[in-house]
């Protein structure tokens, strides 16, 4: 038996406390409650510990810019250059092991296709849990758009990492699925 905590101002926050651990039927005050999520550890501000390797020390760990920045900016480890409408790979310097249920992605700077002209040639990077030994340093992927070579200095920070929870799953195939709801504009505008 679980007891569902929600709060209404964030419907997919869920809290779920198997009552069996208090005994069949009991029902916790809100001071039980609360002191069960303290003791869970929710806070906003707990940072989860992550691996990571720098293949060149000399170059700073990839940072959070602000407080409430979601993603870290990677720092560019070698000074490389893309010919007009050309694709290149830009070295990240850094090794990360992706720790399990979370996946890596990476995606350029908003500022980095006017800045540089420079976009991420797969959308968005998808960095492997077990991509993690020791030559697999994250690479940026990029796509120079403009008719001109553009040049990304060492030490530059054209790309992002953010960590997204995932789930690899099991496939439960069946025969039929039930009602289509339509797409790509069924709902209209
Ligand atoms: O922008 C990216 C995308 C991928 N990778 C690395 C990490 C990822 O785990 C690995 C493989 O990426 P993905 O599976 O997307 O590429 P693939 O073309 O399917 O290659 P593979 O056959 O090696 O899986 O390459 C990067 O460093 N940067």
């Amino acid at each position: 038996m679980y007891l569902v905590v929600g709060w209404q101002s964030q419907p997919t926050t869920r809290y779920i406390f198997p009552l069996s651990a208090a005994g069949a039927n009991t029902l916790l005050t809100s001071k039980e409650l609360f002191s069960r999520i303290l003791a869970m550890n929710i806070t906003t501000n707990e940072l989860m510990a992550v691996a990571i390797k720098r293949v060149d020390t000399t170059l700073p760990l990839p940072g959070y810019a602000t407080a409430g920045s979601v993603g870290f900016d990677l720092v560019c480890r070698e000074t490389v250059t893309i010919g007009p409408r050309e694709l290149g790979r830009v070295p990240g310097n850094v090794i990360v092991q992706t720790p399990p249920g979370y996946m890596l992605m990476l995606t350029m700077r908003s500022s980095t296709a006017k800045r540089k002209g420079l976009l991420m040639p797969n959308g968005v990077g998808v960095i492997d849990q077990d991509y993690s030994g020791e030559g697999d340093e994250l690479l940026i992927s990029v796509y120079n758009f403009r008719d001109e070579a553009v040049t990304v200095e060492r030490g530059e920070r054209i790309a992002q990492g953010i960590f997204v929870p995932v789930a690899q799953v099991a496939w439960n195939e069946v025969a039929e699925m039930g009602e289509t709801r339509g797409g790509f504009g069924s709902t209209g505008h």
